[in-house]
């Protein structure tokens, strides 16, 4: 991380959240994508047997890998963070069969929202599909499960930076001047901590520059976020949360030998106003 930069005072943006429990809509979900919701929690929005069914899947994966991109953790799926767009729409083609074999014979949570969104916002003359390329399409979802020690499981940061220096190859960066919505999916959820917190600053580019996280957006330092407010969601397996990945983020410690933490992520925003992309 450079710390070279000119200091820059984080701006605070408020927060709008909300949370309940039961089935995630449409309308919900598209209020976050039009920027008028930054965080939705729903809370037991799918069952336990397939929350337990995916993560004994994720577990079983003959594709589960240690991440090797300098963030901790494992993972099934593709990830499009620093890297071109041969390389991220090659990945997910290897790695789709291993991505479907996570939800096999279920009627999984993820495509699901993909399926019902693209429907709603058809009736609204918006198109939804997967980011694409000459060189193929983007994936569904990837699973994680991260393994950060100490304070963060997963080290506060933006999911915007990536996206906006994603390269002209990518047609999603265009998405970047929109709200980026992560998508996150809980099948199992650790005895304690593992919450998910959201920090009241969205950071500019000129905030990545001083931070030395201009084209990541990873990690913001605890100094940096020192003055900020922020809110943890304290989530269960079962439960979804949409972000505004434009806000700084990250995944409290997680406490406890027993069951691990899995997130199944997704991204998805405007690329122009006919057009929504999604992509991991
Ligand atoms: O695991 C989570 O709750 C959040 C994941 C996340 O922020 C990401 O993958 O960018
Ligand atoms: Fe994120």
């Amino acid at each position: 991380m450079a710390t070279n930069q000119v200091p820059q005072t984080p701006a605070i943006s408020p927060l709008t959240i909300k949370e309940r429990t039961g089935s995630i809509s449409t309308a919900e979900i598209i209020s976050v994508l039009k920027g008028e919701i930054t965080a939705l929690h729903i809370k037991q929005a799918f069952s336990t047997e397939t929350a337990g069914e995916i993560t004994a899947n994720f577990v079983g994966s003959p594709a589960l890998k240690e991440r090797k991109d300098g963030v901790p953790g494992q993972y099934v799926g593709a990830s499009h963070y620093r890297k071109d767009a041969a390389s991220y729409f090659a990945e997910s083609k290897n790695a789709k069969p291993f991505v479907d074999a996570l939800f096999e014979n279920l009627v999984d949570p993820v495509r699901g929202i993909f399926d019902a969104l693209k429907r709603e916002l058809h009736n609204q003359g918006i198109e939804l599909r997967l980011a694409r390329s000459e060189h193929g399409q983007a994936s569904v979802c990837r699973a994680l499960s991260w393994s950060g020690s100490g304070t963060f499981s997963l080290d506060p940061h933006d999911d915007v930076a990536q996206v906006l220096c994603a390269g002209n190859d990518y047609e999603l960066s265009a998405v970047a001047h929109n709200t980026v919505v992560a998508l996150n999916v809980y099948p199992s959820m650790p005895e304690e901590g593992g919450n998910l917190r959201l920090w009241s600053h969205k950071p500019t580019v000129a905030d990545r520059k001083s931070q030395g996280v201009e084209t990541t957006g990873y990690p913001y330092s605890a100094a940096y976020l020192e003055p900020v407010p922020s809110r943890e969601f304290q989530l269960k397996a079962g439960d979804i949360a949409l972000i505004d990945g434009g806000f700084v983020h990250g995944v409290t410690g997680q406490l406890g030998n027993g069951r691990r933490r899995l997130v199944l992520n997704s991204f998805f925003g405007f690329a122009r106003p006919d057009l929504v992309l999604w992509w991991t």
